[in-house]
């Protein structure tokens, strides 16, 4: 499997570069925001609160899978509010300064968006604490016997952080978020809505039909739809009448690869190397990962979660076992042995 079909999977939750095209896509408000219908009205309770206290919002944790739209509500969560955005992520503050920097330039009651906060450096993620806490920050100058701590008072702010792994931020800063967010996976129904509502702004015709088709194959996530829809209407543009309908859509999803319940060439690999080369599982990830070239970190925050989700394959304390829906939908019959053992 080359890394250069890996860059390009056209149903890769994480963002890719062609993505950015799309950025008038974003839905500016909290009505515009399709789904996530719980999180919202408390969202919408917690900005109005802290809007008639003149305070900035408590601090925020978006966590979710790529692409389910975290980044899209840290910026709502701003415009609502009235208040600038600042945005950052984990990876790109190396050196506690880098974050000083920052917080000293933002205004009273900003947001500081911080992608990918799990990944800060132990420094980094300490100094942050009692900013977050007591808004200042204790800068040392100097080093050896003469250094000293300096306190630095800062502007009240709300940090918005956002992962896609809530289980490896530490326990310390986990606690300094008021508001916990969970962002899930979007049905079929929510995401045909965010389709509907992208082609008006594309000014691209579609029918609801169609529309429902490139949802059901966006393993339920919106950035997917949105790339595949953007693809679509490429095939009905050149080779049709630039009318998208539910026809239209399975021809071009089939040309595309992209099989009836979202899964590409790579899914249906995994899948079936568990069933024909370990018998449908227990195999374990590492394993798994070296038979089909790829690797395990990729195959467990990539793969797995939209493929466990929709019940194609099972993590077990011993490995990862295919399911029937697994063996169903490559057309495979399980073996004597893999019956007994899996279902
Ligand atoms: N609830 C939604 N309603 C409509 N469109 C959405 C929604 N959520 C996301 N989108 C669309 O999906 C795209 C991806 O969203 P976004 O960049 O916010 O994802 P993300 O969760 O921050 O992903 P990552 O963490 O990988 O950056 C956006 O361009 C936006 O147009």
């Amino acid at each position: 499997m080359s890394q250069e079909y890996f860059d390009q999977r056209l149903v890769d939750g994480a963002p890719q570069e062609d993505d950015l095209v799309m950025e008038n896509l974003r839905p500016k408000t909290l009505a515009e925001y399709i789904g996530q219908d719980e999180a919202k009205a408390n969202l919408a309770v917690f900005i109005q609160a802290a809007r008639q206290r003149g305070e900035a919002l408590d601090h925020v944790l978006l966590h979710g899978h790529p692409g389910l739209g975290k980044t899209t509500m840290a910026n709502i969560l701003a415009s609502e509010l009235e208040v600038g955005l600042t945005a950052t992520s984990g990876p790109v503050l190396e050196r506690a300064g880098d974050l000083a920097a920052i917080l000293t330039n933002l205004r009273p009651k900003d947001v500081l968006f911080v992608d990918e906060i799990h990944r800060l450096n132990r420094v980094v993620e300490e100094t942050l604490y009692p900013a977050m806490e007591d808004f200042h920050l204790d800068i040392v100058i100097g080093q050896g016997p003469s250094a000293r701590t300096v306190k630095l008072d800062l502007p009240p702010f709300t940090l918005v952080g956002a992962t896609t792994r809530a289980g490896l931020l530490t326990p310390p800063m986990r606690d300094r978020f008021g508001v916990q967010v969970r962002v899930d996976f979007y049905t079929p129904d929510q995401l045909a809505e965010i389709v509907l509502r992208s082609a008006k702004i594309l000014g691209l015709e579609i029918e609801k039909a169609g529309a429902m088709e490139i949802a059901k194959r966006s393993r339920a996530t919106p950035r997917v739809a949105n790339r595949l829809l953007k693809r679509v209407r490429d095939f009905a543009q050149v080779q049709a009448d630039g009318k998208v309908d539910r026809e239209l859509a399975d021809y071009a999803l089939g040309r595309l690869g992209v099989d009836s319940h979202g899964l590409d060439r790579l899914d249906r690999e995994m899948m079936s190397a568990i069933i024909q080369k370990f018998d449908g599982g227990p195999v374990g990830l590492g394993t798994l990962a070296a038979s089909v070239s790829e690797e395990a970190h990729t195959l467990e925050e990539v793969y797995e979660p939209y493929l466990i989700q929709q019940g194609f394959i099972k993590r077990t304390s011993q490995g990862r076992v295919a399911t029937k829906r697994a063996y169903d939908h490559l057309g495979l019959t399980p073996t004597m042995g893999a019956q007994k053992r899996l279902f």
